[in-house]
This record gives structure tokens, C-alpha cells and sequence, in this order.
């Protein structure tokens, strides 16, 4: 009797693996970060070869360290940073160039003209999204126009596109040696090639691109009693085990925070933060910057859809304050440096390195620190990096309002920054609203295993997972409505000083 459900979290900055039990409790954890590569200013690339080395190791490690063999998983669930695009030879298994990530904003000038010729309207309203560096889209057109020889591949059927779960998958179930080539609803809604109505491919906007069809995977449901496939015998984990879901990592953690009835929401908060608010069957345009997306598809029941407010830089203006400035040593100093002082001196934080992504969608913003006198200090700094990150979940949560007309009553939240208590609080501050952290903070694994066990009956329904879900700690907030306005005022016109700063056109 298969007695765990396993997860692969294949994530911006590193890769984990996690073991869980029926009861949704973690039983092992392993996890490796991978390289950074920032060739020029506004690039950020990963190298796919190490990414899949990574995931293996992860996935040994695991197994080795808690004795498990591949017959005590029921299945397998992968769940992986969305956007970041990886092409590679079908008949080699070689990629092509690096993974070019989710944050990188080489193609700035494809996005923006996208929307100087009327194109942008049109992928607004087939695939959900903006025009913008961020999606799948204008990376793979990058890769097909400058690197040689993949326009030739890519026509034949060799070179083949992927976001990093179907390379995972490619991979893990034969690679050059029969992989399948798949990827899951969730994912294929980031590209900007997929028909939010259809679920498919969508020749137009394939066409924007200059991408031909069969570079693409096959799109399959998120959790797929089918199965997507088995891991290997000789794979990482030792033996065949069903792979039964793939979620992009966001939709995997509303899958792991149960945000499964219409209404429900989740803000995650790592490397930027995401929140995501299920609107049901019904797919809800938005009409003040978020996106809509696709928030998971289990077998063959319809589609459920998300408004999500997609934020570029949250955890990793952190990791700035530690790599870049040197002002802290590890993450979570971010939290007793900051509460040295009271408030952040009158300073604010717009860390904009990738530009704005929502609502304000603006590739020609730059970060900005504003307000500065000769009486701030580091501490400041860290302050309002910490308050940046809280004042980007308002702009999101507010547009998410308006689009939507629920009213956030308690903001569950999850990742790797709510291990940071003041920031937790400063979000309550600054929202008006509770904010609750789960019992089980990896949510995104959690939800990647969820789907993976619904899809081979190791979890019967929604039910279950909701007796699962468990509130650890909850913040409520503290500042008066003047100061809460007051702050947010200022910030909007922090914003506002960032805008226009790069040329993109
Ligand atoms: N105590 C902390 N305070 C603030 N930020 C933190 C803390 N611990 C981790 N982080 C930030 O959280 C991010 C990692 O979170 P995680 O959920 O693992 O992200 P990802 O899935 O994007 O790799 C990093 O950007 C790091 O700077
Ligand atoms: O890997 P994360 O957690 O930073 O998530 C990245 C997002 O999926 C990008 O859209």
C-alpha cells in the first residue's frame, strides 16, 4: 500500500522535493538552489541541464533519506516556476540556450509592439494577458530569432519549447528515449498562445510569435487520472511511479491553501508574490490590470479560472538588501534589522527592477528609493523593503476588488517571506485586513502533491483537503485608517516617480 504522495516544487531560485502523507503532513524535504545567470542588465537566465540535475538529486535524496522506495508513492505531482522558457532538441536532449526566466526583460521592445499595432488587444482578449516580457510568448520569438539554427528545428518538429515542468516531465519519463512532450492547462495559460475559451493552441496569436505548432506540448488537464506518464526504472526514483498532476506553481498553491470555491484567495510571497482569487467556471476579464489565468483543471471537469495580481519583485528585493547592498547577511535579518526602528523614516521602497508587472504593466519603470535624508539609515531601508512588499499586495488587492466585487475579509497567505512575522504584520497594517499563515507554509508542494492524489483516488475530494487546512498563526491589523491612507498615498506617489524611466519603444 503506497502510504505518501511526493512533490517536485521546481521554483525561481531552487528546487525542492517534498513528501506528504494523507493527513497533508510533511513527511521529508530536500531542496538545492540552482545558479542566477544575469549576462546584462535586466537578463536572467537558468541553465536547464542544471535545473534537471538538481531535480534529481532532490528526488534522491529524498527517497535515500527516508528509506522510501517508489512503491510507497501513490503518484507524483510536479508544480514549477510559470513563464521561464526552455527549447531543446528532441533527438539530442540538448537545450538550445539557457532557460530565459519569467523575470527577464530582454524582449521589452517585442512586448511593447505588440500593443503599437493593435496585436495586444487581441491577445488581451483571446489569452488573458497583457502584453509583456513576463510570458512565454516573446521569449520563445527571442530564442527562434537569435539563436542559430532553431527557426530550422523548430520547423521540422526538433526544436520543441517547454516551460520547466514539461522539460521536467520530457525528462523524467525517457527523455530522448521516448519522453513525452506535455504540459499542463495552467502552465500553457502564461504563454500568450493559448485560447483562455478553447484550452488550445490558438493559430493567431501562434502567429504574433512566429512559433510554429509543433514546437509546443500537448496540453492535458492539471490532475489527470489518465496519468501523465510513469517516472523511469532507472529514473531518481528508483522505479515507476504514476506522474498524475502538473500545476504552474501559483495555481498550485491555491490548490494547497483549498481556495477551490468561487471567492477564495491566497497571496504567496517568495521570490515576487502572486494573488489569486478563484472566479469559478466563469472566466472574469479584468478591467484593472490583473490577469486571468487558469487556476487548475482537474480530469474532465471544466476549467476553473483566476484573476491573479502577478508582483515582479517582493522576496527578492530581500535577497538585494543581502547580495547586492550587503546591508544583511541571510533573509531573515531583513526582520531585526527592520524592527530597529518604528516606521521606515519617512522613506519608500519601489523596487521596479523588472519594471511594474500589475497592475500598472509599466516595462519602463525602474526602481527607486524616494523621501531620502541624511537621517535614514539601513534600517530604514529594510523597513521599506518590507513595507514595498506589502504596499504591491494592496495595489493587486485593490484592483482584485474592483474587478471582482469580493470584498477580501482574511488574506491566507503563504511562502517563503511569511516566515517574517513584522512583514506579516505591516500587511495586515497596510491592507485593513487579517492576514492568516497556514500550519503547512510549502502550499505550493502541498498543491502539486493534492492534484497528483486526487487524480489516482489517494485523496477522494475537496473535503478532505479542506480538514487538512489548519491556521497557525493570524494577524490582525493595528494601524488607524488615517495612517493606513496616509502611508498608501505616499507610495502611489512613490510609484509614480519610477514611471518612464527606460526606453522601451
Ligand atoms: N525571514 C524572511 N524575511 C523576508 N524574506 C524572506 C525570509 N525568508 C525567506 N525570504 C525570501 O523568500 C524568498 C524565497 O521564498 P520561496 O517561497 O522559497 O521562493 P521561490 O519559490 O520563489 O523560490 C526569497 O526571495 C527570500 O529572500
Ligand atoms: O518560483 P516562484 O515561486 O518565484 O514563482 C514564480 C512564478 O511562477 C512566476 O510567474
Amino acid at each position: 500500500m503506497a502510504d505518501f504522495v511526493a512533490a517536485v516544487d521546481q521554483g525561481t531560485t531552487s528546487t525542492r522535493c517534498m513528501i506528504f502523507d494523507h493527513g497533508g503532513n510533511e513527511i521529508a524535504r530536500h531542496q538545492l538552489e540552482h545558479q542566477q545567470i544575469m549576462p546584462q542588465p535586466g537578463w536572467v537566465e537558468h541553465n536547464p541541464v542544471e535545473i534537471y540535475e538538481r531535480t534529481s538529486a532532490v528526488l534522491q535524496t529524498v527517497m535515500n533519506g527516508r528509506g522510501l522506495c517508489a512503491s510507497d508513492l501513490a503518484a507524483l505531482g510536479i508544480t514549477n516556476q510559470r513563464e521561464t522558457t526552455v527549447v531543446w532538441n528532441r533527438r539530442t536532449g540538448r537545450p538550445y540556450y539557457n532557460a530565459i526566466v519569467w523575470q527577464d526583460t530582454r524582449t521589452d521592445r517585442i512586448a511593447s509592439a505588440l500593443d503599437a499595432d493593435g496585436r495586444g488587444d487581441v491577445i488581451r482578449a483571446k489569452a488573458g494577458l497583457p502584453p509583456a516580457t513576463y510570458f512565454s510568448g516573446g521569449k520563445i520569438q527571442w530564442i527562434l530569432e537569435n539563436v542559430p539554427g532553431v527557426r530550422e528545428a523548430a520547423e521540422k518538429g526538433e526544436a520543441i519549447f517547454g516551460n520547466t515542468d514539461s522539460w521536467l516531465v520530457w525528462n523524467l519519463t525517457g527523455g530522448v528515449d521516448g519522453g513525452i512532450h506535455v504540459t499542463d492547462v495552467t502552465n500553457a495559460s502564461r504563454t500568450m498562445l493559448m485560447n483562455l475559451e478553447t484550452l488550445d493552441w490558438d493559430d493567431e496569436l501562434l502567429g504574433f510569435f512566429g512559433v510554429p505548432r509543433q514546437m509546443l506540448p500537448e496540453i492535458r488537464p492539471s490532475a489527470d487520472p489518465d496519468l501523465y506518464g510513469y517516472t523511469l526504472d532507472h529514473g531518481p526514483l528508483g522505479g515507476r511511479v504514476p506522474l498524475a498532476a502538473v500545476l504552474g506553481d501559483q495555481q498550485a498553491a491555491m490548490v494547497g491553501q483549498v481556495c477551490l470555491r468561487p471567492g477564495e484567495a491566497k497571496n504567496t510571497y517568495g521570490t515576487g508574490n502572486f494573488l489569486l482569487l478563484n472566479t469559478g467556471t466563469e472566466l472574469v476579464r479584468s478591467k484593472n490590470g490583473l490577469l486571468s489565468t487558469v487556476c487548475y483543471k482537474f480530469g474532465d471537469q471544466p476549467a476553473v479560472y483566476a484573476l491573479e495580481g502577478s508582483i515582479a519583485v517582493t522576496g527578492s528585493a530581500v535577497q538585494w538588501l543581502r547580495d547586492q547592498l550587503g546591508i544583511i547577511q541571510g533573509a531573515a535579518q531583513s526582520e531585526s534589522l527592520a524592527r530597529q526602528v518604528p516606521d521606515s523614516g519617512g522613506i519608500y521602497f519601489v523596487p521596479a527592477f523588472s519594471g511594474l508587472f500589475a497592475p500598472y504593466w509599466r516595462s519602463d519603470a525602474r526602481g527607486a528609493i524616494v523621501g531620502l535624508s541624511r537621517f535614514n539609515t539601513n534600517a530604514h531601508i529594510a523597513r521599506a523593503t518590507l513595507e514595498s512588499i506589502c504596499y504591491q499586495s494592496r495595489d493587486v488587492a485593490e484592483a482584485m476588488e474592483k474587478d471582482s466585487g469580493v470584498k477580501l475579509e482574511v488574506l491566507k497567505v503563504d511562502g517563503g517571506v511569511t516566515a517574517n512575522d513584522l512583514c506579516m504584520q505591516i500587511q495586515a497594517d497596510v491592507l485593513g485586513v487579517p492576514v492568516s499563515r497556514p500550519v503547512v507554509a510549502e502550499t505550493t508542494a502541498l498543491g502539486a502533491a493534492y492534484g497528483a492524489g486526487l487524480a489516482v483516488g489517494f485523496w477522494s475530494n475537496a473535503d478532505e483537503l479542506r480538514q487538512n487546512w489548519n491556521e497557525s498563526r493570524r494577524w490582525q491589523p493595528e494601524w488607524t485608517d488615517e495612517q493606513r491612507e496616509k502611508g498608501y498615498r505616499c507610495w502611489q506617489k512613490a510609484v509614480s516617480r519610477t514611471l518612464d524611466w527606460v526606453d522601451v519603444s
